[in-house]
């Protein structure tokens, strides 16, 4: 291919973009080039004061978010990417550096500064290509360019800057504002690479990858830095790359092309303490690869060991302990012994859950197994066993005077989670577990065979309506259901409430939004927001059993089939826990419904389990996906193409610590 010569030799290799930014994504696809996406977790926290030119943050960024992945993936993916690339993009105006507003003040601020002015756009980008070797060590050379480009914008009026600052367009994009969009009518000229300011250099990039594979025949040859971690069953690896920022660089930069900022790879490596010569500059990474050990975890360290010196593109063997090998033999053998265990515990749970332990030990804490089997109504000997699985299971304390029996007590884990009138509690979904997702697991191999649901063999019942068939044919089976859902909602509400800047809705519609827990929480987090659920008249009829003690007026219910009847206006549609239900041809039905209902600049907030975009975790996205209901799990850039034909730009996506991650889509 003569256009994309470059890209087509990555064509075969593992390329990974190690950002959420979805028009890096839409630039590199639209390139041709194939790749997975895995967002850093690199804070953006490098204190910018201590760079010499504005570019080197970015560059650093870049470096620091793409090195993030590459020494996560091996680990978390269990697979060695061969490139990691990763970007940052800042506006820098009168000495100061934008990045991506907090909030609508601070894009105010940031918009009015660049009022009438021209700003320089920089994007930094590193590429890290990834050499496994044959003991699963794994090399990196890092390589790492940025581009610079101006733009002036216009005399903007207060009443135009907030229009724009109000359409939401400038929450998520560096100097808050999208050349590519609504932003583009604030801009005056554009001197140099539009995709640029957009996010991504892409010229720059190919010439820079064309560097890397056309005209470099070995590593030595490359200005990079090479760095090798080893994954072996390593107790705490050292892992070594440019100095970070406040730590004095080494070496001077020296750049080979324009633009390039590669530092001259100076290493410094941690030995032993019984060396001695100390020189007080040294800096590293360190990343503990212990079992508790997390790649998140990996923290710049100010050291006084050794410095060890390597020449360019020289690779620098790390420490391993010497029982490496053994501790991870160890992990594995308890990570498969954790697995054939896992539906011991859930069952231990569920039954202790069920029986209400929980509840009787929080109200009379200190009873020993035989009070308990009295109250619980069951065998002495079933009862000790029962209590004493769940000790070792940390969901209750034992305790024990000499010649006496034991006696229980909750722990704070089910104090917190399992009673039933606990803020977090757990115990509805809990139960929905036992009853319902159980039974199906026990046919999973069917469901597998068959890659059907097993609602019949499990509850005697096609589903043709899962939820009139199971959830809804009885009085209490409805109320066991929407008790579970009450209590997953309550657990993940407030981190699903407050993943976005919401104060430009002022009305919402929460579909399928049973209780009204998630509801409740979307107001508690806003106050000026008002939240009508909408459910099924069955649904809305036993609302009024969950209303919380003290609440105003802004949740109210309205009941209708989300597939069939008009949906009731808002400015916010929220979707929680409701696509990953239903067949693709229904979810088109639903989104086509909501489009209709909105006008530009309504809100969608989209709440799921987002699936990695290899689709190899969480593993609680990829479970659920196992009970075969009619619908699916997806990744964040999956549900964003879809809303996508839907009419919905993805304005932010957020992967909470909870049990849900949420999306805010715009009305374009
Ligand atoms: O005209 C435009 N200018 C900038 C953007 C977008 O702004 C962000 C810049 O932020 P950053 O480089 O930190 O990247 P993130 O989005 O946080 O994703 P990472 O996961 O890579 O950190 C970037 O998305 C630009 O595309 C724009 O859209 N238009």
């Amino acid at each position: 291919m003569v256009l994309n010569p470059v890209i087509s030799k990555l064509a075969g290799k593992l390329v990974v973009l190690a950002s959420a930014s979805p028009r890096r994504l839409e630039i590199l696809s639209n390139a041709g080039l194939r790749f997975e996406v895995v967002p850093s977790w690199f804070k953006e926290t490098l204190d910018k004061g201590l760079f010499k030119a504005p570019h080197e943050y970015a560059v650093e960024t870049a470096k620091q978010k793409a090195l993030e992945v590459a020494r996560r993936m091996p680990f978390k993916h269990l697979k060695t990417p061969d490139i990691v690339i990763g970007a940052d993009t800042i506006v820098t105006v009168d000495g100061m550096i934008l990045e991506k507003p907090v909030d609508k003040e601070d894009a105010y601020r940031m918009l009015s500064s660049l009022s009438g002015k021209e700003h320089s756009v920089f994007t930094g980008v590193a590429i890290v290509v990834c050499h496994e070797k044959e003991n699963e060590e794994v090399d990196y050379q890092l390589f790492d360019f940025y581009e610079e480009t101006k733009v002036k914008f216009a005399d903007l009026s207060d009443n135009m800057l907030w229009e724009y600052i109000n359409s939401g367009e400038p929450m998520d994009k560096a100097g808050g504002y999208g050349i590519q969009a609504l932003g583009g009518m604030l801009v005056e000229y554009v001197h140099g690479d539009f995709l640029n300011v957009v996010g991504f250099p892409l010229n720059h990039f190919c010439k820079q990858l064309d560097l890397i594979y056309n005209r470099c025949t070995s590593s030595a040859d490359q200005e990079s830095v090479s760095v090798r971690l080893s994954h072996n069953g390593s107790h705490a690896t050292t892992i070594v790359t440019q100095p970070p920022p406040g730590l004095p660089a080494q070496s001077s930069h020296s750049p080979s092309s324009k633009n390039s900022s590669s530092a001259n790879p100076v290493h410094k490596v941690k030995r032993k303490s019984s060396e001695s010569e100390v020189d007080e500059s040294s800096w590293m990474l360190v990343n503990s690869l212990s079992k508790h050990t997390d790649a998140r975890e990996a923290e710049f360290i100010y050291n006084t060991t050794l410095p060890l010196t390597a020449s360019r593109g020289q690779v620098i063997e790390l420490n391993v302990t010497e029982h490496g090998d053994t501790e991870l033999k160890k992990e594995d053998l308890q990570r498969i012994i954790d697995l054939m265990d896992g539906f011991k515990s859930s069952k231990a749970l569920f039954t202790a859950s069920k029986m209400c332990v929980f509840d009787l030990l929080q109200s009379r804490p200190g009873l020993d197994a035989a009070q308990v089997a009295q109250e619980i109504k069951a065998s002495v000997k079933g009862t000790a066993c029962l209590l004493e699985a769940c000790v070792s299971l940390g969901l209750l304390k034992s305790k024990q005077r000499a010649c006496q029996k034991p006696v229980y007590e909750n722990t704070d884990l089910s104090s917190r989670f399992l009673l039933s009138d606990a803020p977090s509690s757990l115990r509805g979904y809990i139960q929905h577990c036992n009853d319902t997702v159980w039974p199906l697991f026990s046919h999973l191999e069917s469901a597998v065979r068959e890659g059907a649901n097993q609602h019949e063999k499990a509850f005697g019942k096609t589903s043709k309506d899962m939820f009139q068939d199971t959830f809804y044919n009885s009085q209490e089976a409805k109320l066991r259901f929407m008790n579970a859902m009450h209590s997953i909602a309550k657990v993940t509400g407030r981190a699903v409430a407050t993943a976005f800047d919401l104060s430009s809705f002022k009305t919402a519609c929460d579909l399928g939004g049973c209780t009204g827990a998630m509801a409740y929480e979307f107001t508690k987090a806003h106050p000026g927001l008002s939240v009508t659920v909408f459910d099924l008249p069955a649904v809305v009829e036993m609302s009024e059993h969950f209303r919380p003690l003290h609440t105003d007026n802004r949740v109210s219910f309205v009941a209708g089939d989300f597939f069939k009847d008009e949906l009731p206006k808002a400015d916010l549609y929220i979707l929680a826990r409701i696509l990953h239900d239903w067949p693709d041809e229904k979810v088109c039905i639903l989104l086509s419904k909501i489009a209709n209902a909105c006008t530009a600049g309504c809100g969608l907030l989209l709440s799921e389990i987002f699936l990695d975009e290899d689709r190899r975790g969480p593993s609680r996205g990829l479970l659920q996906a196992l009970s075969m209901s009619e619908g699916k799990q997806s990744s964040a850039t999956e549900y964003s193409l879809l809303l996508k034909t839907h009419g919905f730009i993805t304005a932010h996506v957020r992967h909470t610590d909870n049990l849900l991650d949420a999306m805010l889509c715009i009305k374009a």
